[in-house]
Formats: C-alpha cells, sequence, structure tokens
C-alpha cells in the first residue's frame, strides 16, 4: 500500500459548507456507465484487474473454518491457471486483494493463507458489524483482538447516530480511536451510505472519516437495503479528491455490497478511471467488497479465451 493519510484535525468549517447537486451527481453517474466501452481485446485485461481488486469476502452466519479455507484458497488462485496461461499470464502472481472474514474467523484465514505459504493481507469487518450499535469499548476491543490475531485490514463501520444527528466531532473522536486500535493495520470506514439519508451527509461523513484518519472509504457492509450505487460512489469519490487537493493525502475507495456481474466490476473501473485517474486504479487505492463477483468474472474470462460460456460448476468455487 502506498503512504497512509495520517488524518487532519477536524475541520468542521469545511464540513458545513457541503452541499451537493443531487441532479449533477446523477447525470454523471448516468454518463460513466454509458462510458463502459472497453474493446473487446482490452476486456480481459481489465477483467484481470478487476480481480486483483477485489476483497473477496464471506460475511455469513454459518462460516466455519472450512469454507474460509476454501475462500482463501480461491483468493490466492482467483483464475483457472489454464485459463491464465492462454492469456500469458500464469507467472504473473493473479490473486485477489485481500480475503475478507469476520473476526471470529481471522485466524482460521490466518492459518489457511499462511500454510499455502501467501503473503495475501486478511481484512476484517469489527466495530459492531453492520449496525455498530454496541458500545465503544466493545468496538474497539474487537478491532484489537482482530488485529491481534492477525488481520491486516480492518474495516471499521461507522457511528450512523452520530451522522444523522449531526454529531460530527463525535464521529471524528470515534473514527480517530479506531484508527490508533488499528495500529499498523489499515483501516476502511464503512459508511453505510443506505442509512445516511442524504448525499450531502454521505459526502460530510466521507470528509470526517477521512481526516480521522480512515485510508479507504467504504460505501456499505453489504447488509443494508441499498449498497453500492453509482451516484453515491460519485458523491464519495469527489470528497476523496477534494480531500486529496487540500491535504495531498490519497485515500482509497471500496465500493462493497450487491456487485454481482463482470460488467459492474467495468463500471467501477471506469468510474474510478475518469474520476480519481489510474493511480486509483490498483490495490493500495481500490478495492470492489463482494462475496460473488468472482464467478461472474472467471466465466467472461472463460469465454474471451474459449469463445464458450462455462456452466458454474465448471468454475471451483468463486
Ligand atoms: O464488504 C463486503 C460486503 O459485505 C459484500 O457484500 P456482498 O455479499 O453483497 O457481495
Amino acid at each position: 500500500m502506498s503512504a497512509r493519510n495520517p488524518g487532519m484535525p477536524l475541520d468542521l468549517q469545511w464540513v458545513s459548507k457541503v452541499r451537493v447537486n443531487t441532479q449533477a451527481v446523477l447525470k454523471r453517474a448516468q454518463q460513466i456507465q454509458g462510458h463502459n466501452k472497453n474493446k473487446k481485446q482490452w476486456q480481459a485485461a481489465w477483467l484481470l484487474r478487476a480481480v486483483t481488486c477485489i476483497d473477496l469476502t464471506t460475511l455469513a452466519g454459518d462460516d466455519t473454518p472450512g469454507n474460509v479455507h476454501r475462500l482463501c484458497m480461491k483468493a490466492t488462485q482467483p483464475v483457472r491457471s489454464d485459463l491464465l496461461k492462454s492469456m500469458d499470464m500464469q507467472d504473473k502472481g493473479v490473486t485477489t486483494a485481500a480475503v475478507c472474514v469476520y473476526p471470529s474467523r481471522v485466524a482460521d484465514a490466518v492459518k489457511a493463507l499462511k500454510a499455502a505459504n501467501s503473503s495475501l493481507p486478511v481484512a476484517s469487518v469489527a466495530t459492531g458489524f453492520p449496525a455498530g450499535q454496541t458500545s465503544l469499548k466493545t468496538r474497539l476491543e474487537e478491532v484489537r483482538m482482530a488485529v491481534e490475531d492477525g488481520a491486516m485490514e480492518i474495516d471499521i463501520v461507522i457511528n450512523r447516530t452520530l451522522a444523522l444527528t449531526g454529531q460530527w466531532e463525535a464521529m471524528y473522536d470515534e473514527v480517530c480511536q479506531f484508527r490508533e486500535a488499528c495500529g499498523e493495520a489499515h483501516m476502511k470506514s464503512i459508511l453505510a451510505i443506505g442509512e445516511l439519508g442524504t448525499y450531502t451527509n454521505v459526502y460530510k461523513a466521507s470528509l470526517v472519516a477521512m481526516m480521522a484518519g480512515s485510508d479507504f472509504i467504504k460505501t456499505s457492509t453489504g447488509k443494508e437495503s441499498v449498497n453500492a450505487t453509482y451516484p453515491v460512489a460519485i458523491v464519495m469519490v469527489r470528497a476523496i479528491r477534494d480531500y486529496f487537493l487540500k491535504t495531498g493525502h490519497k485515500v482509497g475507495f471500496k465500493p462493497a455490497g450487491g456487485i454481482r456481474t463482470a460488467k459492474e466490476s467495468l463500471v467501477w473501473l471506469t468510474l474510478m478511471k475518469e474520476e480519481l485517474g489510474d493511480e486509483w486504479l490498483s490495490p493500495h487505492l481500490f478495492r470492489l467488497g463482494a462475496s460473488s463477483l468472482l464467478a461472474d468474472i472467471e466465466r467472461q474470462i472463460y469465454h474471451y479465451v474459449t469463445g464458450r460460456y462455462a456452466a458454474y460448476h465448471q468454475m471451483p468455487m468463486a
């Protein structure tokens, strides 16, 4: 990863001045969806790029050491080796960016990756994911435990109650404490945009999370009824751009929740390229949080290589 965002003192004046032009945001989101017209011969390269940006995720009540182990193996070899060979990519070390699990499964994931001789980072959701409705003490303890178990990235959820009631100072203080508890582990702050009400609130919460030292801002937990949408992404990446222009610090972006198709992954890459530039097209500044996207990407790559579509059972678990 690149230099970390150290954060900055809370600038409430900046936060209070924020206004978002909804019509302009919606129009831009429409445009970007229309721009995703990569030439066919480049599509496989773009799809492989998307693979390398995936936080391959399982966040289910029935997660076990067994399915976490399978997830880790898939993360280290996300695309069938015969397909990679056909594209002359077999020696390029194509993996996903990370695996993402609940705190109680971090040790399983670390063990599985270590046994496979992989240095892939384990990310863990924490701070009372997904609702964040536990005491601050409990949420901080959860971060520390996940780090102790070997998580190198922590996806915290912000306190939506504070954001919805405009208590930005209190939200800033909490996120600063989470950052401290993360230590060397990189921190992604989940805004849960589906519960923030307005684009203006999304922009303000993005700013406050970055001021408090987030390495990434992330749209959603995947558990809200509205998750990663393109308009909300426009709002968040513009907050990232404004924060960079003002402070010189680069913050990453992670859309997550409901991203299922290869086609969507290409739109997300287009959005990052057009709004933030090429540097935000790599895993140190861009992640796709997804539990069931990889299978479709692998099928599209199979189609590119063979000219036929594979049945899902022809691909190992994704
Ligand atoms: O952070 C990742 C999300 O929870 C994944 O959501 P998903 O299961 O809808 O892909």
